[in-house]
């Protein structure tokens, strides 16, 4: 039986996936064979021996020690794009609840319950709650991914013009992208030019206060802001400073901290962007299926640190993780011809630091092998999946 933990609430139509007569799953277990988590923070855990995987039903990792995890032979995995529909609507939302004061409208209206002729007084005092409308505004947005893209085409169909940056942009990312919206290489110009921004790129050591004074002091006056990123892409600090000289019209970001929480023209949401039940239920399904593949035939898809690698083995199948260095392969197949194996489909790839191979073998594969292969220099884990 292999047992799953679950460190987050995972939809249970992503947990009803697993096979119970081969899975348990629950949020309480040791020495898991593999995990499933959301936004838990995983830095400090230690990992069990059992532990081949960890699951992420979402798109941000920051959370999960990654490159520790390939050290230890433990695959990560994420849901490419399962949840960008629920943060596209969430940002578009967004763009709107920056412009429109409705927050702020909608709580004067409900502080007026009691009072003698509501209906009169919201006639008179609706004008402090007019703002602008995006159509025809310019809207850059920084990451052009899942979500990043989704929003491109999605404010484009509301009329705004769009511009968009991503030095990373991938081929199928940029297909998906409407013609008209613009890919600019320096991200100078999106400050420059755009009445709204919008970040969706993910948080790393790297990427921390991307935008930050420097930044902001290139944006047009009265520019609006949205994150639904992570909270450390911006400074907080720089932005609320920026919203006390009027240079920042409004933030709306999906990340609580006590710099921004409870300042005026912020809006701060519980990190809402990925909370519908279909965006839940997607996330689910995909980390799921991901962790059987991997568990039960060492496929590799969508993983964060390991390279994807998949086969269909007509034998037994000897899965290897180990660095991505010279003579490792070589001392791999070497060490299974010695056992008098032979080798009749190999899969390599690699990813960084790290590489997977699977080999496919026919015959006897006697448990001494296991152990010579581990012997090899830069091998990390070992399985034989029959
Ligand atoms: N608020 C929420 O609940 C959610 C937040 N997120 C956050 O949004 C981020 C993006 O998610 P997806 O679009 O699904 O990921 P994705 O991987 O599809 O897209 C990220 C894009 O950012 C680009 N990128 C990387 N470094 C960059 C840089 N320095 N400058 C500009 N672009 C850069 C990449 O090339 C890629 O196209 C996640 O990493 C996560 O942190 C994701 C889902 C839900
Ligand atoms: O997918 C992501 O990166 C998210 O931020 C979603 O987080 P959540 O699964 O809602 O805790």
């Amino acid at each position: 039986m292999y047992k799953i933990q679950t460190l987050n609430k995972i939809s249970e139509i992503g947990t009803d996936v697993f096979d119970k007569s081969k899975y348990s799953i629950s949020d309480d277990c040791a020495n898991p064979e593999a995990i499933m988590v959301r936004s838990a923070k995983m830095h400090d855990m230690q990992f069990g021996d059992n532990l081949l995987a960890i699951a992420r039903a979402g798109a941000g990792v920051n959370n999960i020690p990654v490159e520790r995890c390939a050290q230890e032979g433990i695959c990560v995995f994420n849901t490419p794009g399962a949840n960008s529909n629920a943060v596209k609507e969430l940002a578009i939302c967004a763009l709107l609840l920056s412009s429109r004061k409705i927050v702020e409208a909608a709580s004067w209206a409900a502080s007026l319950k009691g009072t003698p002729d509501a209906p009169k007084t919201v006639e008179g005092g609706k004008s402090k709650f007019a703002g602008p409308e995006i159509a025809g505004k310019t809207l850059g947005i920084i990451g052009l991914g899942a979500i990043g893209g989704k929003i491109a085409n999605a404010a484009e169909a509301l009329g705004m013009k769009v511009i968009g940056y991503d030095p990373y942009l991938s081929i199928g990312a940029a297909l998906h992208l409407e013609p008209s919206v613009k890919i600019v290489t320096d991200i100078n110009e999106i400050y420059a030019n755009s009445d709204y921004i919008t970040i969706h790129m993910p948080y790393t050591p790297q990427t921390k206060n991307t935008i930050d004074t420097d930044q902001i002091a290139m944006m047009k006056d009265g520019v609006r802001l949205i994150n639904l990123a992570r909270g450390e892409l911006i400074n907080s600090e720089a932005v609320v400073k920026a919203i006390a000289d009027g240079k920042v019209a409004k933030y709306v970001t999906d990340f609580a901290d006590d710099v921004v929480l409870g300042v005026e023209n912020v809006i701060v949401l519980p990190h809402l962007g990925a909370s519908t039940p279909e965006s839940e239920d997607n996330c689910a399904v995909m980390a799921a299926e991901e962790l059987i593949d991997y568990i039960e035939n060492g496929n590799i898809k969508n993983s964060v640190n390991l390279p994807n690698a998949s086969m269909n083995a007509v034998g037994t199948k000897i899965c290897v993780i180990h660095k991505n260095v010279p003579t490792t392969i070589a001392s791999i197949t070497t060490a299974v011809g010695n056992e008098g194996i032979n080798i009749e489909n190999m899969v390599n790839a690699s990813k960084k630091d790290f590489a997977y191979t699977m080999l496919d073998v026919t015959g006897d594969v006697p448990p001494t092998v296991e152990g010579k292969i581990n012997a090899v220099d830069g091998v990390i884990r070992v399985r034989i999946i029959k």
